[in-house]
Order: structure tokens, then C-alpha cells, then sequence
């Protein structure tokens, strides 16, 4: 199965892993029973974020959830204007000058683009004249319609008091955008809980807004623990190993919208541990704490010997990868707590209780991206543990329905090569032994998180 063994000795004499462990009981449970158990951990941090809005420029707020419904302060587009470089005509005037489809209206003076006349001078189109007017100018009173340059004679902007040859048939509203033709004052831009996109940031802009106040967003401190840890970029001395696991997890819930922190916490003294620990925490102001390693049957278990007295409960669930599982509050010693949850330390491991049980639960309560599940067939034959829902590294050589699946490398749940060439889960039931060419089975599909789909409340829709 690849599980390893447990901790390396750190020298002392008497093993601190003999003898009951004080506190929580240890748990034996299913996959269902641990997940319902994760959701439940995390009902109070879904509480806790809802609680939390802040308020930011319009770029940084792109991917995040807006936290009330945006009313339009003005109209879109503020003012009746042009939609074309042309003149602004009344309709009714062309009609009445017609002669042979034609009509001839004398040039007024130009309205450009731009600041408009003060309040009280605007400009009124005199009867019986046209105004050039360009793309975006406010149209002057009186008039009704817009008729290209093009469509003049002579096809250009005359000077003041010239003649113009215009269309005779002019429909009103031709070319005109109305003043709240896109949306009213007053009117729901935004909905709330919608995850603001590049779009929705145009829109905001475009009414005004300059900062945005959205929802919090659940924050998670990542902890690796053991002394044989060595974060990437450092050289390994013998014995030791670079840190996976906080990569694998801080950027999975980079991914589904989680403020992250990442602590090594390379010490195997439960003291010590639980001091560096509750530091990490304070300081990040963590809704949850996730570590990996340190929670099976070794003698220097730290995160099981520092937390089982603390409320946190640590046990078997019947998944491989990812059978050793802890979870609870963590009582610190002034009585607050913290949700946690205790991934067991091998790479695989933690990945997939990241995905079997985090993932659910926060896509659940805190709104991120569900993972996408499809039916499938296995194309070899693949052994299971009995009494164990196993979960193998797979690819999809196609996408069905149902997908021919390709299991990649063995159960062992150091393979971190064979992990980085999957895009995909293949649950082997725990009632399956020995699974034939041809078997159906569930894929969960591990393709990189993206952003809610159709999860966002349409805001034309009331
Ligand atoms: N006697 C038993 N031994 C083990 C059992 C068992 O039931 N009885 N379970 C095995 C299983 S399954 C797993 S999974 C592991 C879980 O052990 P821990 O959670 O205590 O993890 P560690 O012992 O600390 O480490 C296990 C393995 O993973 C490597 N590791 C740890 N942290 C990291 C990291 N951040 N990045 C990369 N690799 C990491 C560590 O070096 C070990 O090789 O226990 C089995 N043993
Ligand atoms: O390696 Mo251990 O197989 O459960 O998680």
C-alpha cells in the first residue's frame, strides 16, 4: 500500500506514544460517516466568513463573492445620446420637408462628445434644422432620431447654416441610445452572491463604483509537520525529504478561494509543536488548520500526541489513501478553539482526503467550485482492499459516457510522479476485491478549479 511506517526516533528514552492516549476516543468510520463529520466541522467556519465583508478596488475583487445587492446610483447610459457620427433630426420635420424620398434641413451648429451645456442652456434642435452630432453626444431637445453621415448629402459635416440632404422616412429612436435603455437608476446592477467576473467589473465601473465589498473569504493555515521535512528551494541532508503536502494543499485551496497560510512545524516535541502551532494561527487569524503527518501508529506521532487532549479525535476511516484522519475544535487554553483537521502525512494521502472530504464540504458550505464526477470503465483489472474504498490515480483516455479509465502507477500513497500524471480519481467500491477489464466505476475529475458554474444569480432576473 505504500503506508509508511510512522515517524523516525528523535533520540529520547521513553517512547511518548506508549500507552493510551488521553482524551478523544479513537473513531473507526466510513467514508460517508467522516465526510458528514468534516461538513459538520465546517457549518461554524461558513458562519464565521458570512460574518466577513471587506471592501476592495474593482481588480481585486474579481473572483470574489459580492456581499449585497448593488443598486445602479445613475442610469446607463446616463443620457439619450447618438449612436452614430451623423445628425440628430426631428423626425417629423423630415417628413414634412419631404420631395422625392429627400428632404433638405439647414445645419445647426455641431454637438460633440463631451461635457454637456450647464443645466438650464441645454441645447434644443430649432424646427427645421439638423445638428451634427458625434457617436456618445447628448441628444438635443426636440430631436428624435439620428441619420448617419453617410446617409447625407453630401456625405460630410457641413458648416453652420448649410444645407444638408437628408432620408425623408426616418423612424423615431433611429440611433438614439436612451437614457436607461441598459439599466434604470435604482435597479439591481448586482446581485448578491454573485462571483464578480471581468464583466461584472465592467458594469460596476461603468456605474461609478470604485471599490466593492464583497465577502470574506475562509481562511486556512497549512501546517507540515516532522523533523525529516525540508521545505522546497533547500538542500536535503540524509534522511530527509522535501515538503509536498503544504504545496499540494495551500494551491488546491488557493484554487477554490481560501486565504492560506503555510507553516513547517519541523519540531516532533508536542510542546513545541502546540506553541508554534497556536502562534501560526493567532497570527494568520485562521478559520481551520489543516496538517498533514503525524497521526498514525508511530511512537512520535506530535500532531496526535499535542491534540488528542485538545478535543481533536484521530482514527481510521476506511478509504486508502487516506485511511488515518483527525478532527475536532482544538481547545486552546484560554477556552477559544479551532476547527481542524489532521490529513495523515503521506502525499497521496493528504491530496485525497483534501479531496474526499475538505473539497465536498467547502463547496457545500463556503460556495467553492464542486468537483465534477463521471461514469466510467476500467480498461485493465485492478485488486482492492477489502473492506475499503480505494482511490487510484487515473486517466481519462476518453470521455465517454462512460470514460475509459487508465489507472497510473500503483495504490502506494508516496507516488507524487504518478499523482502529477492523473486527471482523475477511480473510487474502487469497498465492497470490490478484484475488478475486471470493463468494471464500471466513479472518476472524480481533478481538472484545475474554475470558477462556479452558473452559480451566479443573473441580475436581470427578478
Ligand atoms: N503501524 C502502522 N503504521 C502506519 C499505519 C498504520 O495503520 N499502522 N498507517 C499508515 C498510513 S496508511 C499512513 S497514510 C501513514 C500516515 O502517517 P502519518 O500521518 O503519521 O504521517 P507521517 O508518519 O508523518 O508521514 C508519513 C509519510 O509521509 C511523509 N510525509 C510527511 N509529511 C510530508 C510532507 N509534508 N511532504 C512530503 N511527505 C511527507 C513522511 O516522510 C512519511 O514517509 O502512516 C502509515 N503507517
Ligand atoms: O497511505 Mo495511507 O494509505 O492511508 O493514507
Amino acid at each position: 500500500m505504500g503506508a509508511d511506517t510512522g515517524r523516525g526516533n528523535p533520540g529520547t528514552e521513553q517512547l511518548p506514544g506508549e500507552g493510551p492516549l488521553p482524551g478523544t476516543a479513537p473513531f473507526r468510520r466510513s467514508v460517508a460517516e467522516h465526510a458528514g463529520e468534516v461538513r459538520r466541522l465546517l457549518e461554524p467556519v461558513a458562519e464565521a466568513v458570512a460574518a466577513r465583508v471587506e471592501e476592495l478596488p474593482l481588480r481585486a475583487a474579481r473572483g470574489r463573492i459580492l456581499a449585497a445587492d448593488l443598486p445602479a446610483p445613475h442610469s446607463l447610459p446616463p443620457f439619450d445620446n447618438s449612436q452614430m457620427d451623423g445628425f440628430a433630426v426631428r423626425t417629423a420635420d423630415l417628413r414634412r420637408a419631404a420631395s422625392a424620398g429627400r428632404a433638405v434641413l439647414r445645419a445647426a451648429a455641431p454637438i460633440p462628445a463631451g461635457p454637456a451645456p450647464a443645466a438650464g442652456e441645454g441645447v434644443e434642435l430649432a424646427a427645421g434644422t439638423t445638428a451634427p452630432i458625434m457617436t456618445g453626444a447628448p441628444l438635443p431637445a426636440g430631436a428624435d432620431a439620428v441619420v448617419p453621415v453617410e446617409a447625407a448629402e453630401p456625405p460630410r459635416f457641413p458648416a453652420a447654416g448649410s444645407p444638408v440632404g437628408l432620408p425623408a422616412e426616418v423612424e423615431p429612436g433611429q440611433f438614439v441610445r436612451r437614457a436607461g435603455s441598459d439599466i434604470a437608476a435604482g435597479d439591481v446592477a448586482l446581485r448578491a452572491g454573485a462571483e464578480l467576473t471581468v464583466r461584472h467589473l465592467g458594469l460596476a465601473a461603468g456605474l461609478g463604483f470604485e471599490r466593492l465589498t464583497v465577502r470574506g473569504r475562509p481562511r486556512a493555515l497549512v501546517v507540515a509537520t516532522g523533523d525529516e521535512i525540508v521545505p522546497p528551494g533547500r538542500p536535503l541532508a540524509p534522511g530527509q525529504i522535501h515538503d509536498a503536502n503544504t504545496t499540494l494543499v495551500a494551491a488546491a485551496l488557493d484554487a477554490d478561494g481560501w486565504d492560506v497560510a503555510v507553516e513547517t512545524i519541523a519540531s516532533d516535541t508536542p510542546a513545541e509543536f502546540l506553541d508554534r502551532l497556536r502562534a501560526a494561527a493567532v497570527s494568520h487569524g485562521t478559520d481551520l488548520v489543516l496538517t498533514s503527518g503525524g497521526i498514525s501508529q508511530g511512537a512520535y506521532e506530535v500532531v496526535k500526541l499535542a491534540l488528542a487532549e485538545r478535543g481533536v479525535a484521530f482514527g481510521s476511516v476506511a478509504l486508502q489513501p487516506g485511511g488515518p484522519q483527525g478532527l475536532g475544535i482544538l481547545r486552546w487554553d484560554d477556552g477559544t478553539g479551532t476547527p481542524m483537521l489532521a490529513f495523515p502525512g503521506n502525499p497521496v494521502s493528504t491530496y485525497v482526503s483534501y479531496e474526499m472530504f475538505l473539497r465536498p464540504a467547502a463547496a457545500d458550505l463556503l460556495g467553492s467550485a464542486p468537483r465534477r464526477e463521471a461514469d466510467g470503465v476500467l480498461t485493465a483489472p485492478a485488486d482492492s482492499p477489502p473492506g475499503k474504498l480505494q482511490v487510484r490515480r487515473a486517466r481519462l483516455l476518453d470521455t465517454g459516457p462512460p470514460a475509459r479509465v487508465e489507472l497510473v502507477g500503483g495504490p502506494g500513497s508516496h507516488l507524487l510522479h504518478a499523482l502529477a500524471a492523473s486527471d482523475a480519481l477511480a473510487v474502487l467500491p469497498a465492497d470490490a476485491e478484484h475488478l475486471p477489464a470493463g468494471s464500471p466505476i466513479r472518476v472524480l475529475l481533478l481538472e484545475e478549479h474554475g470558477p462556479r458554474p452558473h452559480r451566479t444569480p443573473d441580475p436581470r432576473e427578478t
